[in-house]
């Protein structure tokens, strides 16, 4: 090839004269105009490079280059097939272990660019899709720079005295390290530019455990999702995205840094109906739960996230974070309105009446007789309507009874905390004399504070002993008045109908010893006793109205049901329109079936009802969830000390009678000047139903030696977290009563002498005060414990805390006897030379009780087992 000319050249390479000349001039080969002469072949060859060069600027930036290996012919080849996607070779190649990474193969250039070619292609094609397509993740990246060896950014780096230090979702495996064939990294733009300065040097290994390193996956067809584009794109390795599309999909790599923002003055109130959990509390402020957790620390309380604190702590918390704490509790109070008494209005009101007493002594037949026995309406009365209680006039006023005869309708509705009845009557057969139930009701009444007024019925029985029966109740501390005790005894029969009007009237004098007020002119308040779904009414509920009164047409709540008085009707059956205090009233008109027990409540409006009943059931479904256990022997072991009630409450079931005697006794001489051991009540038999009711009522512990709660007893506890203990060796209900009762007592501190320093010399220590330079004669010096400081041998001057002990200038925690130190105490600086410093601490210890000894226990047994021997007893 010779020379040849500008424009002929141009026309065979079809391109203008201006065009060519440039590219030969950029390429060294100078050509001035048209005409000027050129060699032929240093042009072709400039203008191959240029050509070639251009194609190497079109490649787009997010393609990976790799440095070369050299790699046998075999290999290249193999690469070669890479192409194809029938071939599935290059999978097979992916490690078995997860994280680790193959080094990619040696492409051949001309595979490269034919690679290269097809991602010009999609690049072309991703430019095209419409707008929302080019949103998802694609593999072109503005903001990445380029692929560089680890090695040489470490070096480059550390030549401008920064380090590297790899993003934590780099290359690691899940173990944190590096796959050790790893050599490559693809860097950010401004990753790179905010590398530090000043980190400690990090490896690439470095990275978080859990970070990912992604397999590799050869081939470049055949995969669908984004992730496995990415891959795909850096040749198997996990790409970093660039900041702008991190920012776009929000997860994963370089972004702002956490914003703290703070919420609207408004959002900064935060509304709290009660407790709240120190979690819930920070979720609330968008905190994290150790910040308040911290802070009730510096408040002094110890407290775990899940723990609940009160609003007042809440608030005084989210104070110190700039939250406002609004309490928005619902106040039951506040909608209720309850009005108070007015002394003006207090009149007498009827007593509420309840029948007790062991079965078939004669309690039904006898409310029926009283129900007859009305001064007014005669024996003969009028259609009494079973509505749970009624009213009966005697020639002292009205008496109401409760006409669920027994205990259960007593202790149930006290267990909800309606404490209804004014007076108990306790009907004892004279033919059989007092009975476990006889008993039992004294216990009931005697826990409710209830005066008892008996009834010994069935004196017409020809085997009626009415002496016996007030000489076994005596024994119970329940004395007849003419044998100088308190309570009204009267003799009847409910089926002769003997005595009944002096029963009446004796009820009703003592409710008038008793003075039993309520003012009539308010909103009624009282309590359901008893409560139904009737078919053609629907709810139904009897109301003892204990004060105020209520009339036709209130709004009223029962429990958790809202309600307006439809119709009200007397024991009678009597259509009325208004009903007082004491006055039994059977209302129509009710949401739904409130429960014996539940409090009753004549308020404003339906609104105002309507809001306590749905709290009301609110709470209630809360408290099913919660129900947490009453009283236990457990929860008296983990009482504190400076609870209110040092009293322990039992009621005792045994087996047979003696044993229940005798553990009784056991149990009571466990009483001591801290504790009272309180069986409100002991008998024999299984533990029912009565015996849990009453525990309940009580916040006493069942315990039950050598008997076991019945079914329904057993259920019962369960359902109201009743702590019912059953034993059969003495020894261990002994045992653990008497831990129950340690758990109750205040600690006791025992002295524990420790050693003795004579001061010898006294230095004064700027602001810290008084340095005693000491000699110890006895034991030893301990830092931090208890000092008397005597003079005279004997006068004691003061006592104090050791702050501080030296040994010369060390601090020491203690000295022993022969050496010399230097002491501080704290708060004392009248310490003078010759003063002698009795160390000593306080040990916490136990509390003891004094019970019986092993021998009382052993006595107690054997009397036990005499008894139980003897029919007698
Ligand atoms: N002789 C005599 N028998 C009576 C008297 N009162 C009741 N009875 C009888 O005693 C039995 C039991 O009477 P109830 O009134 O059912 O006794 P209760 O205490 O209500 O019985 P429970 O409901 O089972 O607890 C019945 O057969 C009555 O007839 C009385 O004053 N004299």
């Amino acid at each position: 090839m010779g020379k040849v000319r500008i424009h002929e050249l141009a026309k065979r390479l079809n391109m203008t004269n201006q065009e060519l000349i440039a590219k030969l001039n950029a390429k060294g080969v100078l050509a001035k105009t048209h005409s000027s002469n050129v060699d032929e072949a240093s042009a072709l060859k400039a203008l191959e490079q240029a050509k070639s060069e251009a194609a190497t600027l079109r490649r787009p930036r997010t393609v990976l280059r790799r440095r070369r290996k050299e790699e046998p012919e075999a290999e290249q080849s193999e690469a070669k097939v890479i192409e194809t996607p029938q071939i599935k070779e290059p999978e097979a190649e992916i490690s078995p272990k997860p994280f680790e990474v193959e080094k990619p193969a040696l492409m051949p250039e001309h595979i490269k660019e034919t690679t290269v070619q097809q991602k010009e292609q999609t690049v072309a094609k991703e430019q095209e899709k419409p707008a929302q397509q080019e949103k998802k993740p694609i593999h072109v990246n503005k903001n990445v720079v380029r692929v560089i060896d680890a090695d040489s950014i470490k070096a480059r780096l550390a030549s401008e005295g920064r380090v590297f230090r790899p993003r934590s979702n780099g290359f690691a495996s899940r173990n944190g390290r590096r796959p050790s064939n790893v050599r490559e990294v693809r860097i950010s733009t401004s990753d790179f530019n905010n590398i530090p300065k000043a980190m400690p040097d990090t490896s690439l290994g470095q990275a978080k455990p859990g970070a990912r390193a992604s397999k590799r996956k050869g081939g470049t067809h055949g995969y669908t999702s984004d992730k496995e584009k990415r891959e795909m794109k850096s040749g198997g390795y996990e790409l970093w995205l660039s900041p702008s599309k991190k920012r776009k999909k929000g997860r994963r790599g370089e972004g702002k840094s956490t914003q703290i923002t703070q919420a609207a003055a408004h959002k900064r109130v935060l509304e709290l109906s009660g407790p709240i959990t120190v979690n819930d509390l920070a979720h609330k402020m968008s905190i994290k739960s150790g910040q308040v957790v911290t802070k009730l620390m510096g408040m002094g309380m110890m407290v775990t996230v899940n723990q609940p604190i009160d609003p007042e702590t809440a608030a005084i918390v989210a104070s110190e974070f700039e939250y406002e704490i609004k309490n928005v509790a619902f106040e039951e109070i506040d909608i209720l309105k309850e009005e108070k008494d007015v002394t003006e209005n207090l009149k007498l009101r009827a007593p509420i009446v309840t029948v007790m007493g062991h079965v078939d002594h004669g309690k039904t037949s006898l409310l029926d007789a009283l129900r007859k026995t009305d001064v007014v309406k005669g024996e003969a009365g009028g259609i009494t309507q079973h509505i749970g209680a009624y009213s009966v006039n005697t020639n002292h006023g009205k008496v109401t009874f409760l006409d669920t005869p027994g205990h259960e309708a007593f202790t149930s509705m006290r267990a909800r905390g309606a404490e209804v009845t004014d007076i108990v009557v306790l009907v004892v057969a004279a033919d059989d004399g007092v009975m476990p139930q006889t008993k039992e009701a004294i216990s009931h009444a005697k826990s409710a504070k209830v005066p008892l007024v008996v009834a010994i019925n069935k004196m017409d029985s020809a085997n009626a002993k009415a002496e016996r029966v007030m000489q076994q109740l005596s024994e119970h501390d329940v004395v007849a008045e003419e044998w100088g005790g308190d309570v009204q005894m009267f003799k009847v029969s409910a089926l002769k109908k003997q005595g009944l009007i002096e029963l009446m009237d004796g009820i009703a004098m003592q409710a008038e010893m008793m003075e039993l007020k309520a003012d009539a002119c308010k909103r009624a308040v009282g309590s359901v006793v008893e409560a139904k779904l009737d078919r053609g009414r629907g709810p139904v509920a009897t109301v003892l109205i204990k004060s105020g009164t209520l009339k036709q047409g209130d709004d009223f709540v029962a429990g958790e049901h809202a309600g307006r008085i439809r119709a009200m009707y007397d024991s009678n059956g009597e259509k009325i329109k208004e009903a007082g205090p004491s006055d039994p009233v059977q209302i129509l008109g009710i949401s739904g079936v409130p429960t014996a027990g539940d409090k009753f409540n004549a308020v404003e409006d339906d609104k105002a009802a309507k809001s306590v009943a749905a709290h009301r059931a609110q709470k209630n479904r809360e408290k099913e969830l919660m129900k947490t256990s009453r009283v236990s022997l457990e929860n008296f072991l983990k009482s504190s000390p400076t609870d209110k009630g040092k009293e322990l409450r039992l009621v005792v079931k045994a087996d047979v009678f003696g044993s229940a005697e005798a553990l009784v006794s056991a149990l009571k001489s466990l009483s001591n000047k801290q504790v009272k051991v309180e069986v409100i009540h002991s008998g024999v038999g299984t533990i029912t139903e009565n015996d849990v009711n009453l525990a309940m009522a009580s916040g006493a512990i069942v315990i039950g030696f050598n008997t076991k709660p019945d079914s329904k007893a057993h259920t019962l506890a369960l359902q109201e977290k009743v702590d019912v203990r059953s034993y059969s060796i003495i020894y261990e209900v002994i045992d653990e009563v008497k831990m129950a009762m340690a758990g109750l007592l205040s600690p006791v501190f025992e002295y524990n002498y420790l050693g003795k320093a004579e001061v010898r010399a006294i230095f004064l220590a700027g602001k810290t005060g008084k340095i005693a330079g000491c000699y110890v004669t006895d034991g030893k010096i301990i830092r931090l414990a208890k000092a008397k400081v005597l003079r005279n041998k004997e006068e004691l001057v003061g006592q104090a805390s050791i702050l501080s002990l030296k040994r010369f200038k060390d601090d020491v925690k203690e000295v022993t006897a022969g050496y010399e130190c230097g002491l501080r105490l704290e708060g004392f600086s009248e310490l003078a030379e010759g003063d002698i410093i009795e160390c000593f601490e306080l040990k916490e210890v136990a509390a003891k009780l004094e019970g019986p000894t092993l021998e009382d226990l052993a006595k107690i047994e054997e009397d036990s087992s005499n008894k139980e021997s003897s029919p007698s007893a």
